[in-house]
């Protein structure tokens, strides 16, 4: 529009001179310039529909690939569906210097009431995260170090919105006079009788109607667009600190214990909409009514004189000092409230992120008492918020409806009864008294103005203290943004202090990740699994010394939860180094390190997103790469199949539900072919992969010169890799060493002999079976009688005993059990595995030991 009416004079005097010279010149020519103004239109014109059409085409093509478009100042063009075409918007990312000014704001706030609780943080490094929220100084820091975000620059666009806001603020008051005054005079003509007069009021009241409507809409529509541009300034800046190269979004909720209650989704998602319509109806909520405030108690003073206006100043003041003593705490409520409705959140999304787990262990029932219990939670709180605002409504409507109409009538009353101070009002009540014509009439006039200015003034008071309310709630939800804001703060410059240092704590990095090495290297470096700050971490692997260099393949061989996937966590900077130096490539993808998670991510998008994560089709396209090149990568690992029976490249599915666990880590390896990157950590990558298609795949990625750390459970994958570190278990021992080395070579070599002796002592064992059961021939019964049919035959059921009994003599008599039953007793008193020795441990009962050695015989030789 602005741009619109300083171009026009200009416009106009260029067509005006035109036509002039025009005018002056013969018709030939006249002609010529004529068509050469239409052609130059006409092509303007054209240019610019084909220019729309392109951009609506590409914008179409972005929003279906979920892409963008690069600018060369670093900012990103995206397009959005936008009715029927789509509309093109660019963001700017959050330069570092202005987080660096803002640190200052968000980390280190301003001592003094309403900051003591964050002194127990470590001498006001951290942000007031127990800070109580509530109207405080605080709250007013916290406050205007986010408006620096909301609104950046006075020449920016909210400032505009705040100033066209404001104008139709003014407007509005401006009404409200014109139609207190009205409202007197239609009143004053329709006692007197004074039809004419009347009509024409009629009119006037509804001409003011026109503008005054309008003044209402655009005030709604400013104030959500104010709101609206809040909440775009704030979340693009959270999103810049929250997903960037300090994998903010890993460590707030790892390492970071700063965002008690709900994760960063509830803060960004719900709290801070919240805020930001709190924050732009503020404006009109306190702005509005304090102007109103303003004018017509002027306008009253005027009218009413200095008594009348006395009154009115200490009503409010006694009011604000009665609602603020009996009010509950709000904005603490608010901010409880928001973490209730965090937490039932949080369980409903993990419960559609974890359907598939819950629904095969039919786990509905348990889900549901969750989520019952989360809702309960909540609920409860809800229903003591609510009651305690019933107390706190019944005063604030007797004070504000009731308690205040009675004193406007008492001070719009002044003129009539105390003439003397009565104001302008008062003057007119005199000089009626003495002219003695239409007193009525003007009285009435007086009052019906005074009272309408005294009813807007009312619900301005009325309104400035129900913003009371407001306000507190926004000092809730303040305190929430403040939170999420400093929290990404700490995280991303790292600041942590601890009142006292605890090993392994936030506070005790002393290790160096040194990005720029071609290789990957560890010099002295503990694995720590951290604890959420402020608390220690916990030591998986002691001070660990490797080097991988180009084409030295590493496998990380240990049992479960040893700490295999922390060391590439450590190398990938997540984990803090805590001590020593971890030196590793410096970029991701091509030619330098990638990654491969045990649980392959599935990225929202198109199939080809899958295979290019983390690139974007902007990325894929701007280093030429094509489907072609993607078409064979799939082949490679045996996906060739995949475009066709999904339905193309750019078929949107919901790829977790529709891949196999299988073709989740083949998608994964297909993403490290793409990227190529010079050395790959694969965290049991090919678990799930059939054998034949797992060796492929190590060979394939070999072959284009990647070197591989993997991390596994499984030895047999050794044969792809030329070193091995083998974790040791709960001591944090390790050992490195070249697989196929001799020294290995002779563990196996031992490892194999142990094991012939073992089968050889099955031998034995067989041999001693055999005796056995035909000794069995001369067990006795109790009585001593040698039993009848038994000589050296084993199996045979004879007399009371039956096929495959033993009788055993104990103390307390004998008596007859099956080899099975023998067996249980056996390998319960001790490990089965043992050949048991004479008169071991179970002398204490008394077993005969050769039906011992029968039992275990039997279990062996069930075993082989
Ligand atoms: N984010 C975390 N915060 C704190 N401790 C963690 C975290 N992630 C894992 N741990 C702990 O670190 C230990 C090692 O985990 P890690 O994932 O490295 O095991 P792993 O050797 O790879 O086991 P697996 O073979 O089962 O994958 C485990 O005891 C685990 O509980």
């Amino acid at each position: 529009m602005a741009n619109q009416s300083t171009l026009r004079p200009a416009l106009s005097s260029l067509l005006q001179q035109y036509i002039k010279l025009l005018r002056s010149s013969p018709k030939s020519l006249r002609i010529l310039a004529a068509t050469i103004l239409c052609a130059t239109l006409g092509g303007l014109w054209e240019r610019r529909r084909r220019y729309r059409k392109a951009d609506e085409g590409r914008g179409r093509v972005l929003v279906r690939r979920n892409s963008a478009i690069q600018l060369k100042d670093g900012s990103r063009l995206i397009y959005v569906p936008y009715k029927k075409t789509t509309a093109k918007v660019v963001i700017n990312p959050t330069k570092s210097t202005t987080f660096d000014a803002h640190r200052r704001l968000f980390l280190e706030p301003p001592g003094g009431r309403g900051f003591k609780s964050q002194s127990s943080l470590g001498g006001g490094e951290g942000p007031p995260v127990n800070t109580k929220p509530g109207l405080n100084l605080a709250f007013l820091h916290q406050f205007l170090s986010l408006l620096s975000i909301m609104i950046p620059r006075l020449t920016s666009k909210e400032s505009f919105l705040l100033l066209l806001h404001t104008f139709f603020l003014i407007s509005r008051t401006y009404l409200s006079l014109v139609v207190a005054r009205l409202d007197g005079e239609i009143v004053r003509d329709l006692v007197a009788g004074n039809g004419k007069a009347f009509a024409w009021g009629i009119g006037k009241w509804l001409s003011v109607g026109v503008p005054a409507v309008y003044c209402n809409a655009m005030i709604k529509f400013l104030q959500s667009k104010i709101s609206i541009a809040f909440r775009t300034r704030l979340t693009r800046y959270i999103h810049d600190l929250y997903l960037n190269d300090k994998q903010a979004y890993y460590k707030l909720q790892n390492l970071d214990g700063g965002l008690v209650g709900g994760g960063a989704d509830q803060f960004i998602t719900s709290d801070l909409p919240l805020f930001c319509d709190s924050a732009a109806a503020l404006y009109s909520s306190l702005g509005k009514p304090f102007l109103d405030l303003v004018v017509f108690n002027y306008q009253l003073a005027r009218s009413l004189g200095p008594l009348a206006l006395a009154g009115i100043l200490f009503n409010y003041g006694a009011t604000a000092w009665m609602l603020k003593k009996f009010s509950p705490p709000f904005g603490r409520l608010a901010a409880a409230q928001g973490r209730k409705e965090g937490d039932f959140r949080g369980l409903h999304t993990r419960l559609i992120g974890n359907a598939e787990e819950v629904a095969f262990y039919g786990g509905a029932e348990m889900e549901k008492g969750f989520l019952e219990k989360g809702f309960k939670d909540l609920k409860q709180l809800m229903e003591g918020i609510y009651s305690m605002k019933i107390r706190y409504n019944m005063l604030e409507d007797f004070v504000l409806k009731y308690g205040w109409s009675a004193l406007g009538y008492l001070f719009t009353s002044l003129p009539v009864f105390l003439p003397a101070w009565g104001g302008l009002g008062g003057l007119v009540e005199l000089a009626g008294a003495t002219a003695g014509t239409s007193r009525e009439t003007d009285r009435m006039k007086g009052f019906i103005t005074n009272k309408r200015l005294m009813l807007s003034l009312a619900d301005a008071g009325g309104r400035m203290m129900y913003s009371f309310k407001d306000l507190s709630e926004l000092a809730g939800y303040t305190s929430r943004v403040y939170t999420l804001v400093s929290t990404l703060h700490r995280v991303h410059s790292n600041s942590y202090s601890t009142p006292r240092p605890e090993l392994y704590g936030a506070a005790d990095i002393q290790g160096t990740l040194h990005k720029g090495f071609d290789g990957v290297r560890l010099e002295g470096v503990p694995i720590v699994a951290p604890g959420l700050w402020p608390r220690g971490g916990e030591e998986l692997v002691d001070s660990l010394d490797i080097t991988v260099r180009e084409g030295e393949h590493l496998l990380v061989l240990g049992p479960n939860g040893v700490g295999k996937s922390s060391i590439s966590r450590v190398v990938a900077g997540l984990w803090p180094v805590y001590r020593g130096l971890v030196s590793r490539p410096r970029q991701g993808g091509m030619g330098g390190i990638m990654f491969l998670p045990q649980r392959v991510y599935l990225a929202q998008g198109t199939l080809r997103d899958q295979v290019i994560y983390p690139h974007t089709e902007m990325e894929m396209r701007a280093d030429s790469r094509s489907d072609h090149e993607l078409r064979l990568i799939l082949d490679a690992v045996r996906l060739g199949y995949l475009p066709d029976r999904e339905g193309g490249w750019d078929c949107r599915k919901e790829w977790k539900d529709v891949l196999s666990g299988g073709e989740k880590q083949r998608i994964s390896i297909a993403r490290l072919l793409y990227h190529e990157p010079k050395y790959a950590f694969i965290d049991e990558g090919t678990s799930a992969v059939s054998q034949d298609v797992e060796g492929l795949l190590y060979e394939t990625a070999k072959e284009r010169g990647i070197t591989l750390i993997t991390i596994s459970t499984r030895a047999q994958l050794k044969k792809y890799h030329t070193f091995q570190l083998q974790l040791d278990g709960p001591n944090g021992g390790w050992e490195f060493d070249r697989i196929g080395t001799e020294r290995e070579r002779s563990s196996v070599e031992n490892e194999l002999r142990e094991l012939k002796e073992k089968v050889q002592n099955v031998k034995a064992l067989r041999e001693r079976l055999k005796t056995v059961e035909e000794d069995l021939a001369r067990v006795f019964v109790t009585g001593g009688e040698e039993l009848p049919g038994f000589e050296g035959k084993s199996g045979e059921s004879s007399g009371g005993i039956k096929e495959g009994s033993v009788v055993v003599k104990s103390g307390s008599g004998t008596e007859e059990h099956t080899a099975e039953e023998v067996t249980s007793e056996e390998t319960k008193s001790g490990d089965d595995e043992k050949v048991p020795s004479e008169g071991g441990e179970n002398k204490g009962k008394q077993v005969d030991l050769e039906n011992e050695s029968f039992a275990d015989a039997v279990k062996k030789g069930g075993d082989e």
